[in-house]
Order: C-alpha cells, then sequence, then structure tokens
C-alpha cells in the first residue's frame, strides 16, 4: 500500500530510505509521484507545510534537459502557485556607528585619515570644542570652534551625545551631526579616548561596535609617541603612565586591532573587514542618535 505523504512534515530522504531496505519498489514509487514538493525539509523554517496551506498545483514540469530556462521558470512558478519575487532578499544594512579608542599614540587618527581614504560612505564626527583654533586649524574640519557659553548651550539644550572637559577645554560629540548622516546612509566613526568609549558604552550599549586599537607592545607604543615628537617629558610621562592603565579597558570592547610597526594598511583593512562583517549580520546594530 502507498501511504499519502503530503500530510507529514518528513523529510523524504530518510523516509524514503527506510522503505527502501524493505521494499526497493515501494521507494521508487513513493518518490516519482511527487516529484514537485516543495521545501521538503526545513529545519529552520516554521512555515506551515504545504498541506495546510495549499496544495502545488497539477502543472508538470518539463524536463531540465529539453524545457528552455523561462519556460521550466514559469513551470515552476505555476506548480508553487506564486511569482517569484526579483525584489532584493536581504534588506540594504543599516549604517553602523563606529567608536575607536586606544591609548595615546597608537595610530588612531593614522587609522581614521586612511580608512576615509579606501572607503566610501564614511562619516568622520567633527567634535565641537571650546578650545581657541590653532593656526593650520579649519573650523568645521578640525572641529567646531566655539565659546563656552556657546558649548555650554549645546549641554543644555541636550545636543550632545557625550561631552568632557579636557584640560580646561570642553570636547563633545554634536548628535545632529550624527543624525544627519546616518539618514543619508553614512557609517559614523567616532574617535574618543578611552574614558568617552566607556561613556558611549553606557549610552548605546551594542547598538554602536568598539574598536580598541593597539600598538603591537607596549615598547612600541611609548616609541611611537617618543618619534611623534609632540610631546614635553612631563606630558609624555603622563600620556605612557596612562596607556599602560587604560590596556586594562580592552575587554570594554567588542574588537581589537593591532597596528604593527609599518602595517597601517594591514590595520585598515582588518577594521574594513570588522565593517564588512558586521555589515552582513542577521540582527543588525541599530544606533538611535
Ligand atoms: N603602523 C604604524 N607604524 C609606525 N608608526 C605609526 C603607525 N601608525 C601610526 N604611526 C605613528 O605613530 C604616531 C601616533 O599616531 P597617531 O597620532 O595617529 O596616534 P593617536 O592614537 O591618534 O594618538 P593620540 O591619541 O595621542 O592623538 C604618529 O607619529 C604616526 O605617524
Amino acid at each position: 500500500m502507498i501511504l499519502p505523504r503530503f500530510c507529514f512534515n518528513l523529510h523524504p530522504l530518510s523516509l524514503s530510505l527506510s522503505r527502501t531496505r524493505s521494499n526497493p519498489l515501494l521507494f521508487f514509487t513513493t518518490f516519482t509521484l511527487h516529484p514537485q514538493f516543495p521545501q521538503i525539509h526545513k529545519p529552520f523554517s516554521s512555515t506551515p507545510n504545504m498541506c495546510e496551506s495549499h496544495k502545488p498545483s497539477t502543472v508538470s514540469i518539463p524536463s531540465v534537459d529539453s524545457a528552455d530556462r523561462p519556460e521550466l521558470y514559469r513551470a515552476l512558478e505555476s506548480s508553487l502557485g506564486s511569482k517569484f519575487s526579483s525584489e532584493p532578499l536581504v534588506p540594504t544594512p543599516k549604517p553602523l556607528v563606529i567608536v575607536i579608542s586606544g591609548p595615546s599614540g597608537v595610530g588612531k587618527d593614522c587609522l581614521i585619515k586612511c580608512l576615509r581614504e579606501v572607503r566610501q560612505n564614511i562619516h568622520f564626527v567633527v567634535t565641537a570644542t571650546s578650545r581657541p583654533m590653532r593656526e593650520g586649524e579649519v573650523d568645521g574640519k578640525d572641529y567646531f570652534f566655539m565659546s563656552k557659553e556657546e558649548f555650554l548651550k549645546l549641554v543644555e539644550n541636550d545636543e550632545l551625545l557625550e561631552y568632557a572637559l579636557v584640560y580646561g577645554d570642553y570636547k563633545g560629540i554634536p548628535k545632529q551631526q550624527i543624525r544627519d548622516y546616518m539618514s543619508k546612509g553614512y557609517d559614523i566613526v567616532l574617535r574618543v579616548d578611552i574614558q568617552g568609549a566607556a561613556t558611549l558604552r553606557k549610552i548605546l550599549g551594542d547598538s554602536a561596535v568598539f574598536v580598541f586599537l593597539v600598538a603591537e607592545s607596549e615598547s612600541e607604543m611609548v616609541m611611537r609617541l617618543i618619534n611623534r615628537k609632540t610631546e614635553s617629558k612631563e606630558s609624555l610621562l603622563v600620556r605612557v603612565a596612562t596607556a599602560k592603565e587604560e590596556l586594562r579597558q580592552m575587554k570594554n570592547f567588542d574588537y581589537v586591532v593591532v597596528n604593527a610597526e609599518g602595517k597601517l594598511e594591514s590595520c585598515v583593512k582588518t577594521l574594513e573587514s570588522i565593517i564588512d562583517a558586521e555589515k552582513a549580520k542577521v540582527s543588525q546594530r541599530r544606533a538611535m542618535v
């Protein structure tokens, strides 16, 4: 006797194989009766099986060897009772907020500069500051320069995502700038110190990607600061001591990227891979600023 199989959501192979052992003819017969049975084995799907929703029509599917492709395509559509959609199966990835941090002198600025050169649709957020403009700096490019009063007005109006008083000057991240660029589909890069990253983690939680940048060793990190020749000996000592402490914060980040001596290019590639992987995630992060 041939059992009706449509009303069991069983894998046909398991059914067929068990039958084959006892009766090969039976296997052959059941298999050829319904060759167009769709999505027979769906381990991740909760879609009701065919007998609960709609049965396949009786349209016969032409041979794959002789039929032309449009004919075969249409026969598959008719057989399943619906048109195949050409809409993208995966929606456009959401804009990311990428927070880049790490101890002083590891190469954060260099990394971001290179990333902007090689990748489109990235906006590096320009920080607002109450610090006076230095020679060579450009308002709106290096910082948004403003008076303390203007800065505090932004704080009062809740227009800053995060702010801090650094060596007597205010620095803060304007929310509106992030919103504007995210609405245009840009990924957002924020460069903050370790304290700033901790504050942003509290505000944004897992909705942003937190990347910790390090040199390959402590000694290399110190050498880079020495070679940069931007610090006085006092400031050098403070920066190095702080950097050693800051390394302990690595565990609070999502990714750690090593910027090894002379390997800035490969470091940029790693960061790009992180961004690409984040964009391929099934559950996307969704930063709300
Ligand atoms: N891969 C690398 N190999 C060698 N030198 C590097 C590399 N990356 C950056 N540097 C150098 O290290 C120094 C520090 O880089 P950078 O100013 O980008 O660091 P930073 O993390 O932004 O520092 P800070 O937090 O103090 O502003 C610079 O002189 C830069 O040219």
